[in-house]
C-alpha cells in the first residue's frame, strides 16, 4: 500500500448555517479500495462531490496526486485522474450505450478551442481512436454487447456498468463509486465487483460509498465512518464490524459491549 493519493485537509462544506461536512481530515491511501459508510444524511455524498469538484469546499483543501485541487472543475479533475460515478446514474438515455461512452470529457480537439486549427481529418482521426478505446472499455465491462442499445433502455446494474465505463475512458487513478451496489441484482453486483477487484490489482485506488455492509466488510479495507459531518471511524473492516460507535450509528442504540 502506497503514499496518500488524495488528502481532505480540514475540509467543511455548509448548505447555508447547516455543516453537511464539518471539518473532515483524512488520507486514502494509493493502491486501497477504502469503503466510506454512514448513516443517511451523514454527508457521504456531499464530500464525494467536494473532492470531484461538483461542489466547492467551504473550508479546507483537497490534495490529489501531491497537487492542490480544491478549486479546479470537474472536468480537469478527470482530466488529472480523477474519476467518480454517481448514486442515480444519469446516461443520456436517447444515445446509445456506445455514445454515452465516448461522450465522457475527454480532450477532444472537436470540442476545443483549436478545433478549426486542426482539421476535419484530425477530428475524424481522434473519434475513431475513442471509438476504438470506448469499445474496448465496454468490452470490459461485458456491455459491449449492448453498444448500440438506447442507454435508457438498459437495466439500473448495467447503468453502473456504464457509469464505470465512462470513467475508465479518463484512465483514473482514483475512482470514487458512489452505491455501486444499490439496486443491482446479485449476478451483476459480482460482475462489478470482479471488475473493481481486477482494476484494483492494475493499480487503482477506490473509494467506495456503500450501504451494504456485507459489500463493504467483503471487499473494502480501511474504512472510513461519517455521521454528522465528522469522521467518526477509521480502521479495517475487521475493527469496523465490532466497534461500538459504529453500532450505534447503524443500530441506533448503544451497545453493551
Ligand atoms: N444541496 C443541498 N442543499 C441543502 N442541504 C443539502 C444539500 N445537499 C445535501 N444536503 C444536506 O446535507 C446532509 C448530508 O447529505 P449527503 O447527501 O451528503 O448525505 P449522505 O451521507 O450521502 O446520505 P445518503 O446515505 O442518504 O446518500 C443532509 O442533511 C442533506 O439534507
Amino acid at each position: 500500500m502506497g503514499e496518500p493519493i488524495l488528502r481532505l485537509l480540514d475540509v467543511s462544506r455548509a448548505f447555508g448555517d447547516f455543516l453537511a461536512v464539518d471539518g473532515v481530515s483524512l488520507d486514502i491511501r494509493s493502491g486501497s479500495i477504502t469503503g466510506l459508510i454512514g448513516p443517511n444524511g451523514a454527508g457521504k455524498s456531499t464530500l464525494f462531490n467536494v473532492v470531484a469538484g461538483d461542489l466547492m469546499p467551504s473550508a479546507g483543501r483537497v490534495v490529489f496526486d501531491g497537487k492542490d485541487i480544491s478549486s479546479l472543475a470537474p472536468e480537469r479533475r478527470f482530466a488529472a485522474g480523477l474519476g467518480r460515478t454517481f448514486q442515480i446514474p444519469r446516461p443520456f438515455k436517447r444515445m446509445s450505450v456506445l455514445e454515452n461512452v465516448m461522450l465522457a470529457p475527454l480532450d477532444q480537439s472537436g470540442e476545443g478551442l483549436l478545433a478549426p486549427v486542426f482539421g476535419r481529418a484530425r477530428i475524424r482521426q481522434e473519434e475513431s481512436t475513442i471509438r476504438k478505446r470506448a469499445l474496448e472499455v465496454l468490452d470490459f465491462v461485458t456491455l459491449r454487447p449492448l453498444a448500440d442499445q438506447p442507454a435508457g433502455k438498459i437495466s439500473g446494474g448495467q447503468m453502473k456498468l456504464l457509469e464505470l465505463a465512462r470513467v475508465l475512458m479518463g484512465d483514473p487513478k482514483l475512482i470514487l463509486l458512489d452505491e455501486p451496489a444499490a439496486g443491482v441484482n446479485p449476478a451483476l453486483t459480482e460482475v462489478l465487483i470482479g471488475k473493481i477487484e481486477e482494476l484494483n490489482r492494475s493499480g487503482k485506488t477506490f473509494l467506495i460509498i456503500e450501504h451494504d455492509m456485507d459489500f463493504v466488510m467483503r471487499h473494502c479495507d480501511p474504512v472510513i465512518a461519517l455521521a454528522e459531518g465528522r469522521v467518526v471511524f477509521e480502521g479495517s473492516a475487521e475493527e469496523a464490524q465490532s466497534n461500538p460507535v459504529l453500532l450505534e450509528a447503524y443500530l441506533g442504540a448503544p451497545v453493551d459491549a
